[in-house]
């Protein structure tokens, strides 16, 4: 997994914050990354003493932490309700996020979004005033140029996500491929996020508005909780 932000005790904090929030009884959506992972661990701690719960996981990855941990789980084309989603960002502006650094945003979208109250995990390095980070693109593996020339045209610079550990291209957990997308500042998220919906040959991307509900910010001493109103 890749490790991207703060520290990871601020990780920590703001991971067992979001899974205090669990109660008896609840269908809770498993979030990716290094900040959910300690929501999924908690639960997990909660779940050994005795938390009757379900998780729905949003990728590979969370679905073996979850396994781990001993959280029973339901998977997604099985749950009509999720009561609670707890996920990581690669970063947070007045609620809205950039997420896929993973490359896990398609299926966290469909978790995060379907849940009822969507709780935002992150340390405090990945506030900021306006959205700047690159944008994740997940794509049609034979639309990746196309899609790559349509994201120029909207005023953005692609790049086609590399593997670290092998020889080409990350490839999601659904089988496409990812372009980042360099926006610099991006004033106007909603625009951008309708813009890049109606490309053909788009998947899902990482800009994630509206969805939000809390987001429990860690910090080296505590967490800030900051409520949508
Ligand atoms: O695809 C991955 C996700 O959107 C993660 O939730 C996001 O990248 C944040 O991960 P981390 O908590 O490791 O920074």
């Amino acid at each position: 997994m890749k490790t991207t932000g703060g520290s990871d005790g601020a990780k920590r904090r703001a991971g067992e914050s979001a899974a205090a929030l669990v109660e008896p009884g609840m269908t809770v959506g498993l979030g990716t990354g290094s900040t959910a992972a300690h929501a999924i661990r908690r639960l997990g701690e909660r779940v050994a003493d005795g938390l009757d719960i379900e998780g729905v996981p949003t990728s590979f990855d969370s679905r073996q932490r979850a396994r781990d941990a001993g959280i029973p789980l339901r998977a997604l084309e099985d749950v009509d309700t999720i009561d609670l989603a707890i996920d990581g960002a690669d970063q947070v502006a007045d609620f809205a996020l950039v997420k896929g650094g993973g490359a896990a945003h398609a299926r966290e979208k469909l978790v995060d979004t379907a849940a009822e109250r969507f709780v935002v995990v992150v340390d405090s390095s990945k506030q900021a005033d306006v959205l700047s980070h690159p944008v994740p693109v997940e794509v049609l593996p034979v639309a990746h140029s196309v899609v790559a020339g349509t994201v120029r045209d909207a005023g953005g610079e692609p790049s086609l996500r590399r593997a670290d550990r092998k020889d080409g291209p990350v490839v999601t957990d659904n089988g496409n491929l990812v372009l980042d997308c360099e926006f610099g500042d991006i004033a106007e998220p909603t625009a951008l996020a309708r813009t890049l919906s109606e490309m053909p040959g788009v998947v899902e991307h990482g800009l994630f508005v509206g969805s939000a509900d809390e987001v429990h910010v860690g910090t080296d001493s505590g967490v800030r909780v900051l409520e949508r109103e």
